[in-house]
């Protein structure tokens, strides 16, 4: 069965993966695709890379018919999602990829996005889209939020640890470097290429980054009490790619242990021997996510690093792997693609 597919927010990063990746799928159509500014343009003129595909006209998203749809992804920005997400037939599958639904409550919510939200009955609908620790809530799921990209690299390296217990909860540092790519296509100051080649910084520094509302309300769920980890994000001048590097007071056997087994028949996570520690180089483009652990100098010390690609498994392929899910479809669907490389 061939699935009708929207996307909303077609004309940006995150869209035009989406594009790239259901291209590749055996069972999805994309019928409708949405832009603001770019509205009444051909993708091809947008983003020349996808010229080889037939493709709707990007469209303003009144126009879109969803009666005709079956599965819709909303890649739009924060804040405006939750005004259109409200507005869909209340029987659309949804796969948001913005931060709109991620936090379960709503203080929490407006204490990281400064306001209330505006679709309070979805917010409590809405099923966490961490794949791999929320499989089957996702299966009957009718909207799924996508994770913040930053927020999945720092879970698929802590989430199993603090479940297990094997880490000093207290002591966590989470120290994370983040492609340009991550902040989206809008033009912004700080991204021009004089202002950030050949540089790099730190930013949203003194622990207050939005995504440590998903790191505390998801690692407090996991340890059953509050947990509160330190976490610096940096910029690099990179196109793609998230590299996060922790430490953690435990024993490095117990920690690559237990990865080994969390991660063991995953399709997308991969632990690699220990004392390696992988590269965004070869995760590039794809869905998979490499973990190595190492082990301090110091005894008791152990530094676990992860890299992802923020545009696949960091948002776009997650929310395909999710959907995928929520459809009935192999889960892998339309993901294997092989990393590029170099
Ligand atoms: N980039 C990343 O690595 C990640 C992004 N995300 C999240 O995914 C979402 C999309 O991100 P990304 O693709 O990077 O963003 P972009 O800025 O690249 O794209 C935003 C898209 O939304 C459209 N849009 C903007 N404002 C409106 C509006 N008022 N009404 C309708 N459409 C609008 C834009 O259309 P137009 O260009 O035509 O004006 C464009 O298609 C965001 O919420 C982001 O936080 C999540 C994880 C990772
Ligand atoms: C370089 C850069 O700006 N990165 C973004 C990551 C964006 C992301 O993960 O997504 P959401 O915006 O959907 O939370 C940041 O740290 O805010």
């Amino acid at each position: 069965m061939t699935h009708k597919i929207a996307i909303l927010g077609a004309s940006g990063y995150t869209g035009a993966e989406l594009v790239r990746l259901i291209a590749t799928h055996p069972n999805m159509d994309i019928v409708a695709l949405s832009a603001d500014r770019k509205a009444g343009m051909e993708m091809a003129a947008v983003f020349p890379h996808l010229r080889h595909l037939s493709l709707p006209t990007l469209c303003k998203i009144d126009e879109i018919d969803f009666a005709d749809v079956d599965l819709c992804f909303c890649a739009l920005p924060h804040a405006t999602s939750q005004k259109v997400i409200r507005n869909l037939p209340k029987s659309l599958k949804v796969v948001d990829l913005s931060a709109d639904f991620r936090l379960r409550d709503p203080e929490e919510y407006a204490k990281w996005y400064g306001g209330a939200h505006d679709a309070l009955e979805c917010q409590a609908e809405a099923v966490y889209g961490l794949t791999e620790f929320y499989r089957d809530e996702i299966k009957g799921a009718r909207l799924v939020a996508g994770t913040g990209c930053n927020a999945a690299t720092g879970q698929y390296v802590l989430s199993p640890l603090i479940k297990a217990g094997v880490v000093d909860l207290d002591h966590i540092i989470l120290d994370l470097k983040c492609a340009v790519s991550g902040a989206g296509r809008s033009l912004k100051e700080n991204l021009l290429h004089a202002e950030l080649s050949e540089g790099y910084h730190a930013y949203a520094v003194g622990g207050t980054h939005r995504h440590l509302g998903e790191f505390d309300q998801e690692f407090s769920r996991l340890a059953g009490r509050d947990v509160k980890i330190q976490f610096t994000p940096h910029l690099v001048p990179a196109n793609r790619g998230i590299l996060a590097t922790a430490y953690v007071h435990g024993s490095a056997q117990e920690v690559y242990d237990t990865l080994v087994k969390t991660y063991d028949g995953e399709p997308f996570i991969k632990v690699l021997p220990f004392g390696e520690a992988p590269s965004t180089k070869h995760v590039r483009a794809s869905n998979f996510c490499h973990i190595g652990v190492v082990a301090d100098r110091i005894d008791g010390r152990v530094i676990v690093v992860a890299a992802l690609d923020n545009l696949t498994k960091g948002s776009s392929g997650q929310a395909l792997q999710n959907a995928n899910l929520m459809l009935g479809e192999a889960e892998t669907a339309g993901l294997m693609l092989a990393p590029v490389f170099p």
